[in-house]
């Protein structure tokens, strides 16, 4: 037996060996998650995280022989960039999800319109059967989830009942110095499935933090997947590397 003190981990978490192996059981998942919302609703709506952590099950998913037609897939949040910018998650989804026939919902404008990022966002995902089947996100080392950041607009992403919101984190994060549109507090805890999928011991470690800290956490994604009560309400899949 090892000697080694076991680490706290909640109802809902799973580790994986490698990220093969992480992928696998996400895009399993995440099939699953789409296939009986179609069954019971005749749609899936279903928010996919950004970032390079979700590459190799998007890439597993995209090739299963799902109703594509009947999903519709936005990003959970997005940088304000052109759709033609390696920094733009919509680029992504659409990279990988934009030959299935699935119907792909930007949450940020290509062209500049005259209402704000923001207003719409709120228009776009107003048009959407809500909630969502399914909010899949990433975390960042510093603890934020979409682009939900500790920083200006963080009391106004916890509070606002609006499903979408503009954000500029700050200090800017190096990897993607830029101003973004998040789902809110309030859209991601509505949706019918949670998840959360991760690399890293160091990512490892802020999410064991903040989620037994719950909603006291100093850490977005704490306050995310945490509650009052202390029940951690989501399903986390991480690997080492
Ligand atoms: O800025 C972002 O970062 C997180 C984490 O990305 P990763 O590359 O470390 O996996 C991502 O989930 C989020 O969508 C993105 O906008």
């Amino acid at each position: 037996m090892s000697d080694k003190p076991r680490l706290w981990t909640p109802k809902g978490w799973h580790a994986f060996e490698d990220g093969t192996a992480m992928a696998a059981a996400c895009a399993d998942r995440v099939a699953a998650i789409v296939e009986s919302a179609i069954a019971e609703r005749g749609h899936a709506v279903v928010a996919f995280p950004g970032g390079s952590t979700p590459v190799p099950a998007f890439e597993l998913l995209a090739r299963r022989p799902l109703d594509w037609s009947k999903v519709s897939i936005l990003p959970g949040d997005d940088r304000i960039v052109d759709h033609d910018d390696p920094l733009s998650n919509f680029a992504m989804l659409d990279r990988y999800f934009g030959g299935t026939g699935a119907r792909l919902i930007p949450l940020v404008d290509d062209v500049a319109s005259g209402a704000t990022h923001a207003e719409s966002a709120n228009r776009r995902l107003a048009d959407l059967p809500w909630p969502p089947d399914l909010v899949w996100l990433g975390v960042g080392g510093d603890g934020h989830t979409a682009s939900i950041f500790r920083g200006p607009d963080y009391r106004e992403a916890i509070e606002t009942e609006a499903r979408a919101l503009k954000v500029t984190p700050d200090p800017l994060p190096p990897e993607a110095p830029v101003a973004r549109i998040t789902l809110s507090v309030h859209a991601i805890r509505s949706a019918r499935h949670r998840m959360v999928s991760l690399r890293g011991d160091d990512k490892r470690m802020v999410l064991l933090e903040a989620l037994s800290d719950g909603y006291k956490s100093r850490f977005p994604v704490g306050v995310v997947f945490g509650s009052a009560s202390g029940e951690v309400s989501g399903e986390f899949y991480w690997s080492p590397a």
